[in-house]
């Protein structure tokens, strides 16, 4: 088989998804989850024009010569009201949030009065002048009834969830999570604190996938380590069913111990495609196990998670509605780097800003895709197209930046 590109491997893998369908949650439930509905404000907010701060309701052609003594006639207490309709020569106590009394229109803050009582009840003494409008949000300020807030296809960050809720939505439509079910295969790997053999090692790939996927907003199923023969495979494979998608990692490649091929072959894989133009990554292959697309990762450890990125995160963003595009930046080169071959090349690389903002990427020196300790490290990937020509320091490249690629939820 030959080695599709890694932007046709992408454009066949995300031609077989499609947004997953919606459900209702309850607002406290849909931090992280994508929009499948517009939210619509069900409320003016403020639904009448209120005080922005605490003092006093005036009319402003009433303080145009101060100081002058008003009367006090009344309060206005956040979520209270005054009410009858003030006159001139009177004031009405209020408090930030409180109902501009009818007849009112401006604030005096309480510091730029003086107050007390005679034998007619209170009186407040106001010193400064303030134009009309003055610390008045009027009705609708912040929105009104109709108004749109987040809009289908975000995914509903905390600012979000607070805005939405200000509009009285309790409830919000999202797209289901995308269930992955996450298959690690390989004799050599058990899981971290079990007991291991002297030519065993640590499983790392399941673990990362599962937290790739679940910072994607997927709910991620362990199947657990498949062994290297066939009845394990398959009986692991089979907790799969009902799944939107299994990743597999590891068994992808060449040797006889390498089955997701040869045994899933068997057992109904239509196999879309296998091997990539890509470094890491080669041996991915993609493909449909009887109802449930499969996604077979390398065993390598940055293979693994690097091809997570790659391909795994675009499916994820697809299934739950979301824009899959990733976002480049353009650095200059801080070392000299070879032709390229005929893979596309993913070089874990620190980035660097200079004094005048722009951004210096320096690759590790060794890319050995079983190195998790620099894929950890590394600021982001830097990409080289296939038989990109050497390049000498200064020159532009353009990188995958981590951080802001794979933050999380
Ligand atoms: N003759 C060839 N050999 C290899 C080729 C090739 O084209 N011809 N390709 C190489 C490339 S590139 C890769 S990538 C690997 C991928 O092979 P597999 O997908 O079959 O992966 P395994 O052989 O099962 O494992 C590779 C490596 O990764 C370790 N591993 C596996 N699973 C885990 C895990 N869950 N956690 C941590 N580490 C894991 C495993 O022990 C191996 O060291 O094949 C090359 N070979
Ligand atoms: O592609 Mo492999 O992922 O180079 O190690």
């Amino acid at each position: 088989m030959v080695m599709i590109s890694v932007e046709e491997a992408r454009a066949r893998i995300l031609e077989a998804f499609s947004p997953l369908p919606t459900e209702v949650v309850a607002i406290d439930q849909a931090l992280g989850r994508v929009l499948a509905t517009p939210v619509t404000a069900r409320t003016t907010q403020p639904p009448k024009a209120v005080s922005a701060m605490d003092g006093y309701a005036v009319k402003a052609v009433d303080v145009a010569q101060v100081p002058v003594r008003l009367r006090v006639v009344g309060a206005a207490p956040a979520g209270g009201d005054h009410e009858g309709i003030l006159q001139s020569g009177e004031a009405v106590r209020i408090f930030t949030g409180g109902p501009l009394p009818r007849g009112a229109d401006a604030i005096v803050i309480q510091e730029d009065t003086d107050s007390g009582e005679d034998s007619e009840g209170s009186w407040v003494e106001v010193r400064v002048t303030v134009p009309e409008g003055h610390y008045v949000r009027p009705a609708g300020l912040d929105f009104s009834a109709g108004d749109r807030g987040p809009a289908a296809g975000q995914r509903l960050g905390v600012r979000d969830i607070g805005l939405a809720a200000a509009m009285d939505q309790p409830w919000l439509t999202v797209h289901r999570k995308p269930r992955v079910a996450i298959l690690a295969t390989g004799d050599e790997v058990v899981m971290p604190g079990e007991p291991r053999g002297p030519n065993q090692i640590v499983s790392s790939n399941g673990l990362a996938l599962q937290a790739l996927v679940r910072s994607c907003g997927g709910e991620a199923l362990n199947l657990g380590i498949a062994e290297d023969n066939r009845d394990s495979l398959l009986r692991l494979a089979a907790g799969a069913q009902g799944a939107d998608l299994l990743v597999t990692t590891g068994g992808a490649s060449v040797g006889e111990h390498d089955l997701i091929r040869s045994v899933l072959g068997e057992d109904g894989l239509e196999l879309n495609f296998w091997k990539i133009a890509m470094r890491p990554g080669k041996p991915l292959l993609f493909g449909q196990l009887r109802e449930t697309p499969l996604l077979g990762l390398p065993g390598n450890p940055v293979s693994s998670l690097v091809c997570g990125l790659i391909f795994l995160r675009p499916i994820l963003a697809r299934l739950q509605g979301l824009d899959s595009d990733e976002r480049t930046v353009t650095a200059r080169l801080g070392k000299a780097l070879p032709a390229n071959d005929k893979r596309q090349d993913y070089l874990r690389t620190r980035l660097t800003e200079e004094a005048d903002g722009s951004l210096i990427a320096l690759p590790f020196n060794r890319q050995d895709s079983s190195m998790m300790a620099t894929l950890a490290q590394a600021d982001g990937l830097l990409i080289r197209a296939p038989f990109a020509p050497a390049v000498e320091p200064g020159e532009l490249v353009s990188v995958l930046p981590l951080a802001e690629t794979w933050s999380g939820l």
